[in-house]
């Protein structure tokens, strides 16, 4: 039996979850269990704050889990970074209030600065040579600058748009940050031979995320042409209709691609374009 520490609410809760459920392991969610086994594969999810998954795998409680890269990085925990997840994407940057004239990083000599990641911000200081006042809290660090708590923060930002509410602009992007895998160092080849498995579902899961199965009808005397802008995963499948003009293209497109390319096979005379999400994928 292997054991995955989860976050037990919060950002990462519901895209883990989900990624579980997609690589066909069934975890009942129930909030009050804080262990809990699935029915069908030899893994138990061990729900946790956030804050405390690093050092959980680290000490073998957990042997793997799924937490922030930012947070990883702040505990300093003796575990790795197995894969990146690809969700929860953000960063972590110094904010000043937007009317403040910022003359580049020494602005922050002497100054005092909000956050709930003091390690990486001391660490990111000491080499540039800063002395800055670190003043730690746990939330809401954005409203420090406005009520007179501190000059400056440094906290995570997505959107920006919690740094525009709160009339602060980002100066400086310390990391970037997504959701990661962790593992404690050390695994006996039994729960090894189960992560591989779980690697190798969650691979199939994420392959197929950023990619839509295509189907159109082609004239054949375009085929060739077409086959020309379709990047599929080998060649792609033609298969014949009984129109003897006309054939079926079967292919695999990557999402960021896909209306380009789209676009110039409609230009070609595709028609009766069809178009699939893919549940998972083997390369
Ligand atoms: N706005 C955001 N966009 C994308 N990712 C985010 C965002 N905010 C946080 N994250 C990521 O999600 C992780 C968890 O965020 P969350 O706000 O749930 O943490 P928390 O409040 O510390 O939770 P916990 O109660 O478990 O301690 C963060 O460490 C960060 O990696
Ligand atoms: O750049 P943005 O898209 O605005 O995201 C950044 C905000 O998101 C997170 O807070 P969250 O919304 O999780 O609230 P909480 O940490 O205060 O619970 C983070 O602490 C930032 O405040
Ligand atoms: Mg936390």
């Amino acid at each position: 039996m292997l054991r995955i520490a989860v976050q037990s609410k919060g950002r990462l809760y519901e895209d883990t979850m989900n990624l579980l459920k997609e690589a066909d392991i069934k975890v009942s969610e129930s909030k009050r269990t804080l262990l809990v086994q699935s029915t069908n594969f030899p893994l138990e999810v061990l729900f946790l704050r956030d804050d405390d998954i690093p050092q959980s795998v680290a000490s073998g409680v957990a042997d793997i889990g799924v937490v922030g890269e930012n947070e990883f990085e702040e505990r300093q925990e003796d575990a790795h970074i197995i894969r990146p997840l690809g969700f929860s994407k953000c960063r972590l940057s110094l904010a000043i209030p937007k009317t403040i004239d910022y003359t580049g990083i020494s602005w922050f000599n002497g100054k005092k600065i909000a956050t709930s990641y003091p390690g990486i911000l001391r660490r990111f200081m000491n080499k540039n040579n800063i002395q800055a006042d670190i003043h730690v809290i746990t939330g809401s660090v954005e409203i420090s600058p406005g009520i007179g708590l501190a000059d400056a923060i440094f906290d995570i930002v997505s959107s920006g748009s919690t740094l525009i509410h709160n009339n602060l602009k980002e100066v400086e992007v310390v990391m970037k940050s997504e959701a990661v895998l962790i593992g404690n160092w050390k695994m006996d080849d039994e729960k090894r031979k189960i992560l591989n498995e779980l690697l190798f579902r969650f691979e199939a899961v994420q392959i197929a995320r950023d990619k839509k199965y295509v189907m159109m009808n082609a004239p054949k005397d375009k085929v060739a042409d077409i086959i020309k802008v379709l990047p599929g995963i080998k060649s792609p499948t033609i298969i014949p209709l009984s129109d003897p003009e006309w054939c079926a293209i079967h292919t695999v497109l990557d999402e960021a691609r896909f209306w380009e390319i789209i676009g110039k096979l409609k230009e070609l005379g595709a028609q009766g374009i069809l178009v699939s999400p893919i549940e998972k994928m083997i390369l």
